[in-house]
């Protein structure tokens, strides 16, 4: 058998065309939808993600703003950039872009986001919200696995979901997500036993571990999909995924490449999230 690829690019694309069209539809009614990303620091992986955040926004309509700050800008300065952000009518969506420089709170900074802002998804009440079955935003990455299953017609009901990984912003999320679409649920993390005993029940393995090639074949139930969240270097210097893909896709029913997969729904769903905010603004 070999796997269905699943385009992560493609179905970002055709979620950002019907986004646009509701954007050009709101602006009709006084309605733009502001975006405001604060990075800080130099790390050049987080200044290109930033740099696409600006670019996607603006290519849709969005108005986005981009506050850049050197690495040893303060925690109160940020949390008072957060708090003006938070008092600013323009803007509906605030992201501050991980990871943050050592010397500042992750956790103080994501509090201090007003939760009707935190369109990452990040904020306690966000993340307490999606714990109870509520809507709420849902962190972008995971929120971009279950859009793209679902745009895929690959439906989660009464399947069981194996996700490895126990991150807050991927693994967590991404298994509660899957429960909230009636699927049977296991994470595994790195202490979990015999890991390829465990993921071979699986219907659906969702991998968020950051280690290239840590699925291979002997993992995988034939037909299962694979969702792969890994964004790794190989010795080559090239992106890889967690997944051995050229072996993996040979079992697999469907598996997500990487690039080109869970990627792109990232920043789309950052999108749709920014969105969802204006919406619930103009609707109170
Ligand atoms: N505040 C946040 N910080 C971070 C988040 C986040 O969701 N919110 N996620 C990651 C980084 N990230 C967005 O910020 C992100 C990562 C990867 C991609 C993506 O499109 N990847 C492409 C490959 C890109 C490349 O060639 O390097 C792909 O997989 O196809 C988008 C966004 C950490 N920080």
């Amino acid at each position: 058998m070999t796997a269905a690829i699943i385009d992560g690019k493609a179905i970002a694309k055709d979620i950002r065309a019907e986004l646009k069209e509701e954007i050009e539809a709101l602006k009709q009614t006084g309605m733009t939808p502001g975006l405001a990303v604060v990075i800080v620091g130099d790390d050049q992986a987080s200044h290109t993600y930033v740099n696409s955040k600006e670019r996607s926004s603006k290519e849709i309509g969005i108005h986005s703003e981009v506050h850049r700050y050197p690495a040893d800008y303060t925690e109160e300065k940020l949390l008072q950039k957060v708090e003006e952000l938070n008092n600013d009518d323009r803007i509906h969506g605030i992201l501050v872009q991980l990871p943050l420089p050592k010397h500042i709170s992750e956790d103080k900074v994501i509090d201090a986001i007003a939760p009707e802002k935190d369109v990452d998804g990040f904020h306690p009440v966000n993340v307490g919200k999606m714990v109870i079955g509520k809507d709420s935003f849902y962190s972008c990455t995971p929120y971009g696995i279950i859009k793209m299953l679902e745009k895929e017609n690959i439906s989660l009901e009464g399947k069981h979901v194996v996700v490895i990984g126990r991150s807050n912003i991927v693994g967590k999320p991404a298994a509660l997500l899957s429960l909230m679409h009636n699927a049977t649920v296991t994470i595994c993390h790195s202490r979990t036993k015999d890991l390829p005993a465990i993921t071979r029940q699986a219907d659906v393995v969702i991998s968020a571990v950051g280690i290239a090639n840590y699925v291979t074949a002997d993992h995988i139930k034939p037909g299962a999909v694979v969702i792969d969240v890994g964004m790794n270097r190989n010795d080559a210097g090239k992106l890889c995924g967690d997944v051995d893909f050229n072996n993996v896709k040979e079992v697999a029913g469907a598996i997500t490449p990487v690039p080109g997969g869970v990627g792109p729904m990232t920043i789309t769903m950052l999108l749709f999230n920014t969105v969802k905010a204006a919406k619930a603004k103009s609707a109170k």
